[in-house]
Parts: structure tokens; sequence; C-alpha cells
């Protein structure tokens, strides 16, 4: 998976979010964007997954060195954010299997899944009844350990304990070979596996 960017620049009616954002994220590599609140992050994120259009320039998206149009490139990701709900009306069985019907896991079965997030006592609860720790445990858990090539997460240790987020780094660590992860924070144990950083308040003002 690589993507690549020219010009990038995203506003919101008259006001620039990022501008003249030109760069490149690469397979076997993770990338922290880095920035105070409000500074962009999330919507940079969204518009490199395809769900905000670009205001100007140019993403290329390519899989095994084939371009992928933008509107395919959902086939592709795993994503897991604050903003993104997960399904509160299933159980936790009922979700994974709902969710593995669109996307694969990656080697690896729903029950082992489930002892991963360290769920197996709440099989049969409905996610609405979840605490929010643990809703977060799911959806990293269902970011991480979906068959995805491209991995983007938003804010990921939102709402996890100390142990939850040693939970997240173990996992995201033996996760990350053979695919780009992109991961925006502005805290740092959240992206201390990335191998780059990109601070997006460097695109604030155009030259
Ligand atoms: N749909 C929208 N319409 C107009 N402005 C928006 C919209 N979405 C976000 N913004 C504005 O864009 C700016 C960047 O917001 P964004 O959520 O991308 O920042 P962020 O760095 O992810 O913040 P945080 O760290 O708080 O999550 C903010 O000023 C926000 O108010």
């Amino acid at each position: 998976m690589k993507i690549k960017l020219t010009g990038l620049g995203k506003r919101y009616n008259y006001d620039w979010i990022f501008r003249h954002l030109t760069s490149e994220f690469v397979s076997n590599k993770a990338y922290a964007i880095l920035g105070y609140n409000g500074s962009g992050k999330s919507t940079f994120i969204n518009t490199l997954s395809g769900n905000l259009v670009p205001s100007e320039g140019i993403i290329d998206y390519q899989v095994n060195s084939k371009t992928v149009p933008v509107e395919e490139v959902y086939r592709f990701l795993s994503f897991s954010a604050p903003y993104l709900e997960l399904i509160e009306e299933l159980t936790l069985t009922e979700l994974i299997q709902f969710h593995t019907r669109f996307k694969p896991l990656r080697n690896l079965t729903p029950n082992q899944l489930i002892q991963r997030m360290y769920l197996e006592k709440s099989r049969n609860k409905y996610v609405k009844d979840f605490s929010s720790g643990m809703k977060q445990r799911l959806k990293l858990g269902l970011a991480i350990y979906t068959d995805a090539p491209l991995l983007l997460l938003d804010e990921p240790t939102t709402n996890l304990d100390q142990t939850g987020i040693n939970w997240y780094l173990e996992h995201i660590s033996q996760n990350q070979a053979d695919r780009l992860v992109i991961v925006c924070s502005n805290i740092a144990h959240e992206y201390q596996f990335c191998h780059e950083t990109l601070d997006i308040t460097q695109y604030h003002f155009p030259k």
C-alpha cells in the first residue's frame, strides 16, 4: 500500500484547514499525524480515507503497485476513531459476525479475537452495555485485527486506562508489519511505535 499526496488541501467554507501538503506514506511504516486540538488531524485522516473530498491537490492510492480509485479505497482500510460508532444493538458475538461478513480478520477466528480483547465474559452482552473502555478496546481490536493493508487510527487510547493502553501498544506493534499504519494523536504514548511524524500545523499557513 502506498499513498502519495501532491499539493493536498482541505477547506471548510473559506477556512483552509491544511494546504500545500505533499507527502508519501508506504507499507511497513507507521506514521503519526500530530497537532493540537482542532488543528486538522481528523480532517486530514478523513480526507485520506476517502470520507472527505479534498478541496485541492491529488491523492494517489496504490495497492500492489496498482492505482486504486478513491471510491474503492474503503475496501483496503480499517479505521478506528471516536466518531465512528459501533452497532450498539448487537451483542459482541453478533457484531464480530456482522463485521466479518464485509471484511475478514487477520488469520484468527472471532473467538480468538474475543480472547485477545479480553472480552470473553462479554461475548453475549449488548455493545450498548459495554463500558467506554470496553467499547474502545473493541473498536481497536476490530481495526487492528481486520485484514486490511491500511490501518487508520484516530486518538486510539481515548477512554483506555493504563492496562488498556499497554494492551493497545502490544497489539499494534505485533500487527504493523506488511501494512501502512497512520495514527492521529497528540499524546506521545499513542504513537511511540511510529517511524515518522507529520505535524499538520506546518500546513496551516499557505505560502
Ligand atoms: N464539518 C465541518 N465544517 C466546518 N468546520 C469543521 C468541520 N469539521 C471540522 N471543522 C473544523 O476544522 C478544524 C479542524 O478540526 P479537526 O477535527 O480536524 O481537528 P483535530 O486536530 O482532529 O482535533 P482534535 O485533536 O480535537 O480531535 C476545527 O477548527 C474544526 O472546527
